[in-house]
């Protein structure tokens, strides 16, 4: 498990260790990291050039104080001080080591820099960077040189990975002590590039994370695995609704999730043309014509997952109840998330559910507009974990699973080649398959999260190692390959 926390987190767990070691000491941990992986990224430190963006707090202390390492191995530093006050131990260490200081905005020693360290602002930082850190930030993105950033990109809300304006832009983010929430979410977490951890000793004083991201390892502890005397019904049967006679496609797909996740039985139930697709692309399933909301008569299932292309219509919406009136767990995706959207009094039950929306989907839910969502998905799958009472799993760039008093789990895989049509279908029936096998809708919705991305990763890896498009099917098509090489 990797894990994340606040800004307010760090903060109180360096105090606790701050109180066990000399003053100054944990600044050093940090800065002589920093500067060991600055070092290692120039072809040379001799005679390189290096440009320290200084700002007022303790995170510029740590760019300069990296910066006078660098000087001392003969680089040639530059400082510019950005800030209406400078770390004063740093600026004399740099100084002594020979390094140079400059009054912003220098942005021409930006542009000449083999090397940019971005010591703005780190977890002290707050709302949209003023000048002249912003015109700094958008000089560093412009320049030749490397940008690495001190702890957190400035600009990037540690918290939370919100971007208010303009954020540093780099191509290495050495953080200390912990890693933040803000390095894992969009948008902040694109502006990180790699993430390097430096360890100052934190860890004994760190609470229970904010954030967590399932591992490979994670992942295979909570799939299950057949026994000798496992049958079809005890490795799980989902129950799955979804397409309509308009669209049978997403019916496909996500019974290909599915029957490629490993469930024990598919059932599927749905409109006439939805279900012969599914019975010619899948002869494993099996399927009911549904004639009215009659779930009852599709069998016995251990969870249900409700909505990808069924349609809004009233036949749909009685479906929909019908579905959420059983007492198994129900993954709603889709079009069930926009019935659900009417009328959220559905949510009303006593057994698990998991919400699998985009940012367009919760923004219907929660009546904000998506792109807000998108820019504080944190903030908002908590809010839809709070308002709706379910386990959500935020899809997008950054996908986010939150259930009421557990760490947020943001998913570490995929690629942005799965952002294409049907790639969500493929999931529901994935997560589906693992509720079905008896993982919590928390456990279900992040096991189901990761290996799709790792379908989608390497379904489009070439054996060269370069990347393409692919389909949907395909990530349903490289799910066992994936499995087999957890
Ligand atoms: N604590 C520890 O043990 C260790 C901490 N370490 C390091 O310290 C860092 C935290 O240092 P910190 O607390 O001094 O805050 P920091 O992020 O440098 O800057 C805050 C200042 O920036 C300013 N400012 C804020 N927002 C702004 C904006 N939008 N636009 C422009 N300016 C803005 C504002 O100052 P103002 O200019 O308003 O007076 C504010 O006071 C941490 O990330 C890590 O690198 C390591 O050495 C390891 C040990
Ligand atoms: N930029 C991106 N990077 C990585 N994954 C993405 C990106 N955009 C979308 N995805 C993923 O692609 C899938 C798309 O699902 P969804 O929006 O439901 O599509 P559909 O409804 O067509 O099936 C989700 O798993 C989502 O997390
Ligand atoms: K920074």
């Amino acid at each position: 498990m990797r894990t994340a926390y606040t800004s307010e987190q760090i903060r109180t767990a360096e105090h606790a260790l701050m109180a066990t070691v000399a003053e100054g000491e944990l600044m050093r941990r940090a800065a002589t990291g920093l500067a060991v992986v600055c070092a290692g990224l120039l072809p040379g430190v001799y005679g390189s050039r290096v440009a320290l963006l200084v700002g007022s707090g303790d995170n510029g202390g740590d760019a300069l104080y990296a910066g006078a390492r660098l000087a001392r191995r003969g680089a040639r530093v530059e400082a510019i001080l950005a800030g209406s006050r400078t770390h004063e131990g740093g600026l004399a260490a740099l100084r002594e080591a020979g390094g140079r200081t400059v009054e912003p905005p220098g942005h021409e020693v930006v542009e000449r820099a083999d090397l940019i360290v971005d010591g703005l602002v780190g977890i002290g930082g707050a709302g949209e960077l003023r000048e002249p850190y912003r015109g700094l930030a958008l000089a560093a993105e412009r320049a030749p040189g490397l940008v690495v950033a001190v702890d957190v990109p400035s600009g990037v809300d540690a918290s939370s990975g919100q971007v208010a304006g303009v954020a540093v832009r780099a191509q290495l983010t050495v953080t200390f002590g912990a890693c933040k929430n803000g390095l894992l979410i969009d948008p902040g977490k694109s502006h990180c590039g790699r993430v390097e951890l430096v360890d100052i000793g934190l860890g004994p004083y760190l609470p229970d994370p904010d954030v967590a991201s399932l591992t490979d390892e994670d992942v295979a502890d909570l799939l299950p695995t057949p026994e000798a005397e496992s049958d079809k019904y005890r490795r799980g049967v989902i129950g799955i609704v979804a397409g309509s006679d308009r669209f049978t496609g997403a019916a496909v797909l996500s019974v290909g999730g599915a029957v490629r996740a490993g469930a024990g039985l598919v059932r599927f139930a749905g409109a006439e043309a939805a279900a012969r697709q599914v019975r010619n692309s899948w002869p494993e399933a099996i399927t009911t014509v549904l004639d009215g909301p009659s779930v009852a008569e599709v069998g016995r299932v251990q969870a249900w997952v409700l909505g990808p292309g069924m349609g809004t219509g009233p036949e749909a919406e009685a479906l929909a109840r019908a579905v959420l009136a059983t007492d198994v767990p129900v993954l709603v995706d889709a079009d069930g998330l926009t019935l659900l959207a009417r009328d959220r009094s559905m949510l009303r039950r006593s057994a698990p559910t998991v919400l699998t929306p985009h940012a367009g989907e919760l923004s219907r839910l929660l009546e904000v507009p998506s792109d807000r969502i998108e820019a504080a998905r944190l903030e908002h799958v908590r809010r839809a974990v709070d308002e709706l009472g379910t386990v959500v799993l935020l899809k997008g760039s950054t996908t986010l699973i939150a259930e009421e008093g557990r760490p947020v789990r943001v998913n570490a895989t995929g690629t942005p080649w799965l952002a294409t049509g049907g790639t969500g279908d493929v999931l529901s029936g994935i997560a589906g398959t693992l509720l079905a096998a008896g993982l919590s809708g928390y456990d279900a919705a992040s096991a189901a999260a990761h290996l799709h991305g790792l379908a989608a990763q390497a379904a489009s890896t070439g054996k060269s190692g370069g990347h393409g498009p692919i389909a949907a099917m395909d990530v349903a098509q490289t799910l066992p390959q994936v499995i087999r090489s957890l």
